[in-house]
């Protein structure tokens, strides 16, 4: 299920702007890898090349590969539509279906991946779904109030749990606890430790604290000066960035001295 993601000299543009350039990396399946870096730098633009969700912007393109196991994203022939459906993504702010019920948004993971399945089999992957996500023992009771109703912690959970309703090769996450309160950002964070063990996570995060908790391994982004496109300045064990970082302005961000 967790897969395996490969980035070869990614460039990334919005039309003739050139946001990030030169990416290469290689995640891997079972790991959750954080990407940290200064306000612009391209972080969430990265991800979001990932699961081709980037050339959603108009004009927005990418030069350069990028394979999942064998599979290349960009390859000709390849449908966007089912790299999404195979790569799961969370964002800043939770967005269940609001007319939708606790169940129903769930469920939708998987319909709106044309899947169809005899209800008893839907109630099964709901149900082990949101236990995945840590949210079924306080919704048990209420599955057909609407998602809209939970707390936002609740609300994140609930997007995990559709987000993994469909078991995705990998799962990305934008900033997932920005908009939460501490108390659920650390439901969130112990359950990425916890969905390690089945998936692929990559996470784009503010926190250096979170980054420092939550991951293996540390990728760095900068600004290759003012003007400049993003780059991936280094790439490592969380650990030896948090600890003797390769690169000096690695070790600038993650000490506070800018960013
Ligand atoms: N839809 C868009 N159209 C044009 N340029 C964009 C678009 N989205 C982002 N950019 C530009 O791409 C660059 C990278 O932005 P991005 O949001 O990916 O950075 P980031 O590191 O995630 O920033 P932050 O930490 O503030 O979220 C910035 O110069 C930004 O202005």
């Amino acid at each position: 299920m967790a897969k395996r993601i490969e980035v070869k000299d990614l460039d990334i543009y919005y039309d003739k702007f050139l946001a990030v350039q030169g990416v290469s990396m290689t995640i891997q399946p079972r790991s959750v890898t954080a990407l940290i870096g200064p306000s612009g730098c391209g972080k969430s633009t990265f991800l979001r090349t990932l699961n081709r969700m980037h050339e959603l912007v108009p004009g927005a393109r990418v030069d350069g590969k990028v394979f999942m196991d064998d599979e290349d994203l960009y390859g000709p022939g390849v449908d966007p539509v089912s790299v999404r459906r195979q790569i799961g993504m969370v964002f800043q702010r939770p967005n269940p279906f609001p007319t939708m019920s606790i169940y129903e948004n769930v469920a939708a993971g998987i319909r709106l991946n044309g899947g169809r399945m005899k209800k008893s089999e839907l109630d099964d992957v709901v149900e082990r779904s949101l236990r995945s996500a840590n949210l079924w023992a306080e919704v048990k009771d209420r599955l057909n109030r609407p998602g809209s109703g939970l707390s936002g912690g609740q609300q994140q959970r609930l997007c995990i749990a559709r987000a993994i309703a469909v078991q995705p090769g990998v799962l990305l996450m934008d900033e997932p606890c920005s908009a939460l309160d501490p108390i659920s950002t650390q439901a969130i964070e112990d359950l990425m430790l916890e969905l390690k063990t089945d998936y692929t996570i990559v996470i784009v995060t503010h926190n250096m604290q979170q980054a420092a908790r939550v991951s293996d391994v540390t990728g760095f982004f900068n600004l290759r000066g003012v003007g400049q496109p993003g780059e991936l300045v280094e790439i490592d064990e969380t650990t030896k960035i948090f600890s003797t970082p390769s690169n000096k302005a690695t070790e600038d961000y993650i000490s506070g001295r800018f960013g």
